[in-house]
């Protein structure tokens, strides 16, 4: 588990990380998103005791990183899988790791079965492909069987198999109750992986939430509608202030109004509807929208001056319903 508390990080006058307070709960997967350059990196060395903080404070499992008997149990991190540059063989970097943090041999052999690097253990981790690389990486960090995993970018130029094969990692570890942090750029590898996100922009915590709430916090894209009586539903449509235009696959995409709106309305007009989808939007366009300008969000319960742009409080609309405009 890991607790931020006012974390706060300043390089000279540029303020890399503003009181950040946030919790990373065991047995769930939270991604750590942000655009670059939103103080992502710098939060993760602050939390392994590489960076200290400006203010506030982070514990791992109740205590300071540094202040760990035996930090490898409590907390493993993947920061930079191309930092293994080395001409020992994989087992042995892993076995020299294991001795100088008082982990038994045997665990060696576990993890690197569990990563995967059994036929490859005995070459030298330097001419490692990225994939392996990253492989041996996470090796590392689960050599000391930490409570609290933490990958920076794992998938950064993998391929789908590597891609796939650290997404379903990273929920075995969390199924087996370990706290995971992870931060990536791909957002539909996040939105497939994480529970729970933390998202910062300049610094700052716009949201620390379950994925679900955070895209349910911008407008559903649109309403996908499926009709035989096209020209009766176009006009229902029009009349309530929406608009309706037909898609490639033969269905309609209504905006404006909620697919409670239009159902209402087609029942009242006896309009058929053979499909009623509200189309939400994906985890990449709520990212997008709700860090376009990170200053003007704030964290979830807190307010800004005004409404933030982009934050869902349903379509607008004709103020009467669609049952008045059928009638
Ligand atoms: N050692 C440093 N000296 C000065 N500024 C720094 C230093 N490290 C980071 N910064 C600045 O702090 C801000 C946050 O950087 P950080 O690397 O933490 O962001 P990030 O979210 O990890 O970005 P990316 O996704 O691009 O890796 C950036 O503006 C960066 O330029």
């Amino acid at each position: 588990m890991i607790e931020a508390m006012g974390l706060r990080k300043t390089y000279g006058r540029k303020v890399a990380v503003h009181d950040l307070s946030f919790t990373v709960r065991p047995g769930i997967v939270t991604g750590f998103l942000g655009p670059n350059g939103s103080g992502k990196s710098t939060t993760m060395r602050m939390i392994l005791g590489l960076d200290r903080p400006t203010a506030g404070s982070v514990l791992v499992d109740g205590r300071p990183f540094a202040r760990h008997e035996a930090p490898l149990s409590s907390l493993g991190a993947l920061l930079d899988a191309k930092a293994v540059h080395t001409g020992r063989s994989a087992e042995k970097h892993l076995r020299a790791m294991a001795a100088t943090a008082g982990i038994p041999r045997s665990r060696v052999a576990e993890v690197v079965e569990l990563v995967g690097l059994q036929d490859v253990a005995k070459r030298r981790a330097g001419g490692f492909s990225l994939g392996m690389g990253q492989r041996l990486g996470i090796a590392s960090a689960l050599l000391g069987n930490p409570s609290t995993v933490m990958f920076d970018e794992p998938v950064n130029g993998l391929d789908p198999d590597g891609i796939l094969w650290i997404r379903n990692l990273m929920k075995s570890l969390a199924r087996e109750g370990r706290a995971v942090f992870v931060s990536s750029h791909l957002m539909s590898e996040m939105a497939l992986t994480a529970e729970h996100l933390v998202v910062i922009g300049r610094g700052r915590l716009i949201a620390d939430e379950g994925v679900q709430t955070f895209i349910d916090r911008v407008r559903p894209r649109g309403v996908t509608v499926r009709s035989p009586q096209v020209e009766q539903l176009t006009e229902l449509v029009h009349t309530a202030g929406g608009t309706i235009s037909a898609t490639p696959e033969g269905a309609f995409d209504v905006r404006g109004l909620t697919a409670e709106q239009i159902g209402d309305g087609a029942l009242t007009a006896g309009i058929a509807l053979h499909e009623l989808t509200t189309v939400r939007a994906s985890l990449e366009e709520a990212f997008m929208e709700l860090t376009a300008d990170a200053v003007e969000y704030a964290a979830h319960g807190t307010t800004t001056p005004g409404s933030a742009p982009g934050v869902a409080s349903g379509p607008t609309t004709d103020p009467r319903t669609l049952q008045e405009v059928a009638r």
